[in-house]
């Protein structure tokens, strides 16, 4: 191939990066530059893909990709979050020009994305930190893109995004969504969600397999079932087919020989980190990190099963017909919305924190294909948004209904698991959250008081203006 003929390159040929040049050679028509730090993979990318070959231009080394592209160039990183990221852009940086763009598609923490474009901002090379969600499916056929950065390159951006981006009703599941670290910050809030219905929905399994008593397959119906209504998704859907899967080698349902130890690359603990740093409660996502913390304990977990297994508790309560079922149903997605709700806090502050002036309902709209996360649910949370100005997702009258109805059977599930010595923390965090939310007189006085007593804090009243300290008894 001559120079300077590829539209735009890929740097990191791993499952996301091969998988989106695929896509934007594929659905872009576009002509894709491969780059990636073991050469071979590059190549192979183009040879196993003899159908769009013409368009995938693999190059020996970082001369040989920036030689293939057009100017001003566009270069997509996608490795893994973190170092290798730095070492890329450092790589690539002496060979771009004023005017290029260099984009971090990858997972990143946002304060890296800020701390990157700042860094950058001085040379006239724009830098884009963009979440791509969808795995290695969506990253081919049509991923969910959230794009960060300078509005006035996302316009530059917008025609090589849009028609690899998912299409919900024919509207592009792609946006700008704000300044600097948006767009990754945003995608760090998806995964802090994702965390949080994975974990729900591993609870709701677990009270099931251990509660009911079902096997995998039948738990499997059960999943693909809600799958029909409420809680129609991509992540339900999976753990239905997930559920149903068998072990080749022994014949057994494939999830019960699988090691209960859950992997985590770091966003889920980003979101909580955020989430934390700027004082909201996203309870439900905490727990879900947590739990795969707690997961990765094994060895742990059987020694303290030694010591406490024998504790008594009362008999599961819980029973696979159809009252049974349709209880753990409205549980599970009555604390997603609650889940959810959380998540949207979270980018309601940050946005106010940051000035980002996030677009929260077009957030829901470009969700509702291509991610994780997707789901009928989301388009609901498209339409509260457009209905008008929303607090608080629990506050918007669709979800405050859904809520209403469904929180009996979520304080219900919750007591018979925490009674049977099920754990269900995400489940019961939602449930908590909720609980803590909607009561106007709190408790947190009495941590004013007592803040009062032993650091002189100070506290307001009630019944008067004004920031007051006690003279409390000595104890
Ligand atoms: N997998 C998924 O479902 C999703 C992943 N992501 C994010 O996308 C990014 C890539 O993930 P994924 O494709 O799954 O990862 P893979 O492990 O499949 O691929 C990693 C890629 O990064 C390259 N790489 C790793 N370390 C270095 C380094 N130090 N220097 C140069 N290149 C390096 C690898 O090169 P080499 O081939 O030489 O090893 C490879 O191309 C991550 O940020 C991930 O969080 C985002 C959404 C979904
Ligand atoms: O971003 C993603 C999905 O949206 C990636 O699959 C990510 O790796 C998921 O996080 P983890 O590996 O921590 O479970």
């Amino acid at each position: 191939m001559s120079e300077q003929q590829a539209d735009l390159g890929v740097l990191g040929m791993g499952t996301m990066g091969a998988n989106l040049a695929l896509n934007f050679a594929d659905n872009g028509g576009f002509t894709v530059a491969l780059g990636n730090r073991t050469v071979e993979k590059a190549y192979g990318i183009r040879d196993s893909n003899p159908a769009l070959a013409e368009r995938l231009v693999p190059a020996d080394s970082i001369e040989h990709f920036i030689s293939t592209l057009k100017s001003p160039r566009v270069v997509v990183i996608m490795v893994n979050a973190g170092k290798p990221v730095d070492e890329q852009i450092d790589l690539v940086l002496p060979h771009l020009a004023p005017g290029d763009i260099l984009i971090d598609a990858g997972n990143a923490d946002f304060n890296d994305t800020v701390r990157r474009e700042r860094a950058i901002k001085d040379t006239g090379i724009h830098f884009v930190g963009m979440g791509v969600s969808g795995g290695e499916e969506g990253a081919r056929h049509g991923p969910s893109i959230m794009v960060g950065g300078d509005q006035a390159v996302w316009q530059r951006l917008k025609p090589l995004l849009e028609p690899i981006s998912a299409k919900f009703d024919a509207s592009p599941c792609v946006d700008w969504l704000g300044t600097d670290g948006a767009g990754h910050f945003v995608k760090t809030i998806h995964n802090g969600i994702e965390y949080a219905d994975m974990q729900m929905i591993a609870e709701i399994y677990g009270v099931l397999r251990d509660g009911i008593g079902l096997s995998a397959g039948e738990i499997g119906d059960i999943f693909s079932d809600w799958n029909t209504r409420g809680l129609q998704s991509y992540l339900v859907e999976i753990t239905a087919v997930t559920l149903r899967e068998k072990d080749p080698e022994t014949g057994k349902p494939l999830v019960d020989v699988i090691v209960d130890e859950a992997g985590q690359k770091g966003t889920g603990r980003w979101s909580v980190i955020e989430a934390q740093k700027l004082g909201v409660g996203a309870t439900t996502l905490e727990a879900a990190v947590s739990a795969r913390g707690i997961s990765s304990r094994r060895a742990e977990r059987a020694e303290a099963e030694k010591l406490f297994g024998d504790i008594e508790t009362a008999r599961a309560e819980f029973h696979g017909d159809h009252d049974g079922l349709a209880e753990l149903e409205a549980a599970l997605e009555t604390a997603k919305i609650i889940a959810y709700a959380q998540g949207y806090a979270v980018m309601a502050e940050a946005s106010r924190e940051f000035g980002w002036n996030l677009p929260l309902g077009g957030i829901a709209r470009i969700w509702r294909a291509g991610c994780i996360i997707r789901s009928r649910f989301l388009d609901d949370i498209t339409q509260a948004y457009e209905a008008g100005e929303v607090v608080n997702l629990l506050q918007s009258p669709h979800f405050a209904s859904r809520v209403r109805e469904g929180q009996a059977s979520l304080r219900r599930v919750v007591a018979k698991a925490a009674l049977a010595g099920l754990p269900i923390p995400a489940l019961s965090a939602a449930l908590a959250y909720f609980d803590d939310y909607r009561h106007a007189r709190g408790t947190t006085n009495l941590t004013q008081a007592q803040r009062d007593l032993f650091g002189a804090h100070t506290f307001r009243r009630l019944d008067r203006e004004g920031v007051f300290h006690h003279k409390w008894p000595q104890v």
